[in-house]
C-alpha cells in the first residue's frame, strides 16, 4: 500500500514540470545542508592556533610562533602536522624543553644543557608546571615585576621553588627564555605565560641565561625600568664543574673537563670561549646590567648560603621584594640523604619536598692542579665583583 503511494507520487512528479522543479530544489537544499554540516564539523576539529583571526593580535602571534615550530620540523612534515594538531594549551614548555641552552650566545664551544631537566626538578617526578600550581581563576596576568636572571647552576631553581611558598608570589615554573630566545614572540606572548595574580601579588619568572645575554638588560629595561633583578651567584669554579656535570650527564662522550678548560694545557692558558668558564666572569656580565639598572635594583643571593642557611637568604629576598618575611626557618628541614635543605611543605602540597635528582648531582673529580689554575684565573674577577656588589662571597 505504502509502496504504491510512493510510486504514485513519483509518477506525479515526473509528469508535472512545476513539481519537477520543486523536487529539484528540495534535493539541492538537502545537498547544501549536508555540505554546511560537514564544514562545521571540520572547522570544529581544527586547533584554535590554526584559525587566523586578523582582529586578534594574540592569535596572529600564536600562529607566528607555530610557524617557527613548523620550520624547525620542516624535514618531517608528518611530525610537524601531528605536533601542530596535538599541541596542548601550554605547548611552549614542551618547545622549550627541546631547546639547547646557549649559555653564552654564539660561544663556539658551548656544550648545551638539556632543559628536560625541568621535568625532573622535583624528587617525585612532578613536572614543573608552566603555571603556578595554585590558580583560583581570579586576578589577571601581569608582566613580571621581579626576575631571577641568573646564574646558571647557581641554585636558581631552589630559590624560585622556595619563593613560591610565599602567598604574595606567583611564578612561572618553567623558564620562559623570553629576553634571550623568544623575544620576537612579543610581550603579549610573554604575559600570557604568567600565572594570574591578585592585587599586591608579585609575578616572577626565572631564566638563568639572561645574566649572560647581551641584549637582556635593555629589553628588560624597555619592559619596565622598575623590574627587580635577582642573581644567585656561586663560586665560579664549582659552578663551571656543575655546568660540565650537567652536560656530561646528557652527553657522556664529551671531552674531559680538564681538556675543555685549557686552550693550551702546557702554557695553562684558559679557554674563555667555553661557556662553562665564561659564565663565571660575573664582574664582566654585571657591567652590562649596570648600564641600565642601578645596583640597588639588583639583589645578589649567595648560592652557598642558600644551601647552608636558606631561611637567611630567603629573608633578604623577601625584604628586597618588599614582602612580609613569611618564609622562615620553619619551612625548611635538612634532608640527610639528599644533602640539601628541602621544603617541609611545597607550594600546593602538604608533603615534604626536595628538588629532584638533576639538582645536587655528584661532580666528577677534577685534578687539583686544574682547580687551582681556575681559582687563580677567577680571583681578579671575583675581587672586582666583590667591589662592585659591596659583598665578599668568600670564594677565595
Ligand atoms: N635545596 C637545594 N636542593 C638541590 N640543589 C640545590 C639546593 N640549593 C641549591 N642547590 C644547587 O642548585 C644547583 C642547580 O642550580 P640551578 O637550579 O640554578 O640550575 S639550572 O641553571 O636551573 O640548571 C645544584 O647544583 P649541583 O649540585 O651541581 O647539581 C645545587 O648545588
Amino acid at each position: 500500500m505504502e509502496y504504491s503511494l510512493f510510486c504514485h507520487h513519483l509518477y506525479a512528479l515526473s509528469v508535472s514540470p512545476v513539481k519537477k522543479k520543486l523536487g529539484l530544489l528540495f534535493v539541492m537544499l538537502l545537498l547544501w545542508v549536508y555540505m554546511l554540516y560537514s564544514c562545521v564539523g571540520y572547522c570544529a576539529t581544527m586547533p584554535p592556533s590554526l584559525v587566523v583571526d586578523n582582529n586578534n593580535n594574540n592569535r596572529a602571534k600564536e600562529t607566528d610562533f607555530l610557524g617557527k615550530y613548523a620550520e624547525a620540523e620542516s624535514g618531517r612534515p608528518d611530525l610537524m602536522m601531528s605536533k601542530l594538531l596535538s599541541r596542548p594549551q601550554s605547548s611552549w614548555t614542551e618547545i622549550e624543553s627541546d631547546y639547547d641552552e646557549p649559555a653564552v650566545r654564539r660561544a663556539p664551544r658551548d656544550f648545551s644543557k638539556d632543559e628536560a631537566d625541568r621535568a625532573e626538578d622535583w624528587d617525585d617526578g612532578r613536572r614543573v608546571s608552566s603555571l603556578s600550581s595554585f590558580s583560583n581563576g581570579s586576578g589577571s596576568k601581569k608582566l613580571p615585576q621581579a626576575i631571577i636572571i641568573g646564574v646558571k647552576k647557581g641554585g636558581t631553581r631552589a630559590l624560585l621553588e622556595f619563593l613560591r611558598v610565599h602567598p604574595d608570589i606567583r611564578a612561572v615554573g618553567a623558564e620562559p627564555h623570553f629576553f634571550d630566545r623568544n623575544y620576537d614572540n612579543g610581550m603579549d606572548w610573554y604575559r600570557d605565560l604568567m600565572p594570574k595574580t591578585l592585587e599586591g601579588q608579585i609575578t616572577m619568572e626565572k631564566t638563568p641565561s639572561y645574566f649572560v645575554t647581551r641584549e637582556a638588560p635593555a629589553r628588560i629595561y624597555a619592559m619596565s625600568r622598575d623590574t627587580k633583578l635577582i642573581v644567585v651567584v656561586r663560586d665560579p669554579v664549582t659552578r663551571a664543574i656543575s655546568d660540565y656535570t650537567q652536560t656530561l650527564s646528557k652527553k657522556p662522550d664529551i671531552p674531559t673537563f680538564e681538556s675543555l678548560t685549557f686552550k693550551n694545557r702546557t702554557t695553562g692558558l684558559i679557554d674563555t670561549s667555553w661557556s662553562a668558564i665564561q659564565i663565571g666572569i660575573y664582574a664582566k656580565h654585571l657591567d652590562n646590567w649596570l648600564q641600565f639598572f642601578p645596583m640597588s635594583q639588583i639583589l645578589f643571593v649567595s648560592g652557598e648560603r642558600l644551601i647552608s642557611d636558606p631561611a637567611g637568604e630567603l629573608g633578604r629576598v623577601q625584604d628586597f621584594l618588599g614582602l612580609k618575611r613569611i618564609i622562615t626557618d620553619k619551612h625548611f628541614y635538612f634532608n640527610q640523604t639528599k644533602g640539601f635543605p628541602c621544603l617541609k611543605k611545597a607550594e600546593g602540597s602538604s608533603k615534604p619536598h626536595c628538588l629532584g635528582k638533576t639538582k645536587g648531582r655528584t661532580h666528577p673529580n677534577i685534578h687539583p692542579e686544574v682547580v687551582q689554575r681556575l681559582r687563580d684565573f677567577y680571583r681578579p674577577f671575583n675581587m672586582k665583583f666583590y667591589q662592585m656588589t659591596g659583598h665578599n662571597f668568600g670564594w677565595d
